[in-house]
């Protein structure tokens, strides 16, 4: 049986038979020149990844590869049912949230330990393959008393991905980059076959469709780590389409490039759990990846019509890290958008 159709296949015929929602040609091209005001500035070059995010390694080494793969194998389902009620991490004196109270736990854990080692190796395959749920409960303890969501699936997970990474490639990601022969396609599909838990793929009007968002947020990812240079010089990684998560469709939403059906609408804001895989679930997922290669098309005519001179490369990946950033520092602005409520270990 062939495979799925690539994320951005997907994403194009969701676009062409969604019912309740819809990319707004105004709005994009309003992103898009928002965007392109930025074009030069730090934000949209592979560089903000560390400069902007004190929580990611500075290195680009196989340890902060290693640090990659296991965040981004545990990079879903942070949102709580209540916003003012949720999962915080303090870390160095500063108290973190969502995404970035797992990258909080992670370096805890390493700075920390069982006394007297020098730290717990949370990133060593060795150590997660077999590590215990009460141990995963310690590493990922909240300092509210909401739990970091889904902890038994993540414990589940850990000891699933480190076997895997032991047998296949030597207890290091490192190992499975250098596979792929530095191409961005070659090290997602690698990484689907052969960890079960990225395989982000469903159906839609009886076609088989992929997001592959956590696949692809890796691949980015290990990209922004090594610095695009050495075994993360990827040709291709502009084939890389924007990660589906549930915080882009907020973002995307405020800045007016995508709407929702009025029926849609109510049921979010009425905080409505849909399930993975939901017509309207896969709608607000593949419209929103459409719609941030609608952009960036835009973005690239903006910049050759206006002839700004910009050496780097403009790609989905740094649109999505740029949107993502924004739906962070916005976060006040974008109250009353509601994102949508899917419980799962995908995104
Ligand atoms: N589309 C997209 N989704 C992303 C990210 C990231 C983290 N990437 C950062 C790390 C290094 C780079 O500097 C990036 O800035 C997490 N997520 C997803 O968001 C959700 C968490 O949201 P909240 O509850 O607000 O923390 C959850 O589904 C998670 O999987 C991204 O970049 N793009």
């Amino acid at each position: 049986m062939d495979g799925p159709l690539t994320p951005r296949e997907s994403a194009k015929f969701i676009a062409e038979n969604s019912r309740d929602v819809f990319i707004d040609g105004g709005g994009v091209r309003r992103v898009a020149e928002l965007l392109f005001a930025k074009v030069s500035g730090p934000e949209l070059d592979l560089g903000s990844w560390k400069a902007l995010h004190e929580l990611n390694p500075r290195a680009a080494d196989e340890a902060a590869v290693n640090w990659v793969f296991v965040t981004d194998t545990l990079n879903f389902s942070f949102w709580s049912e209540h916003e003012e009620h949720k999962c915080l991490v303090g870390y160095r004196g500063k108290t973190y949230s969502g995404y970035w109270s797992l990258c909080a736990a992670v370096n805890r854990a390493l700075d920390e330990g069982w006394c007297p080692s020098p730290g717990i190796p949370i990133t060593s395959a060795s150590y997660y393959a077999t590590v215990t749920l009460e141990q995963v409960q310690h590493i990922f303890r909240s300092d509210t008393d909401v739990p970091m969501p889904l902890i038994e699936e993540r414990h589940r997970i850990l000891n699933e991905t480190g076997k895997i990474l032991l047998e296949k490639f030597e207890g290091s990601f490192l190992n499975c980059v250098r596979k792929s022969e530095k191409s961005a396609q070659k090290l997602m599909h690698l990484v689907v076959e052969s960890f079960p838990s990225y395989r982000d793929v469903t159906q839609f009007e009886g076609k088989r469709i992929s997001f592959y968002k956590r696949a692809q947020i890796l691949v980015a990812d290990t990209w922004s780590v090594l610095e695009g240079k050495g075994d993360g010089c990827f040709k291709d990684i502009s084939s890389i389409t924007m990660f589906a998560d549930y915080r882009l469709p907020q973002v995307l939403v405020h800045l007016g490039a995508l709407k929702y059906s009025k029926e849609l609408l109510e049921k979010l804001l009425k905080g409505e759990m849909l399930s993975y895989g939901d017509r309207q679930e896969v709608e607000i997922r593949g419209c929103s990846l459409w719609c941030v290669e609608l952009i960036r098309d835009c973005l690239l005519e903006l910049i050759e019509k206006k002839g700004e001179k910009t050496s780097r490369e403009i790609n989905s990946v740094l649109l999505d890290y740029y949107l993502w950033d924004y739906a962070r520092d916005h976060r006040a602005d974008m109250k009353g958008i509601p994102f949508h409520h899917t419980r799962c270990i995908y995104y």
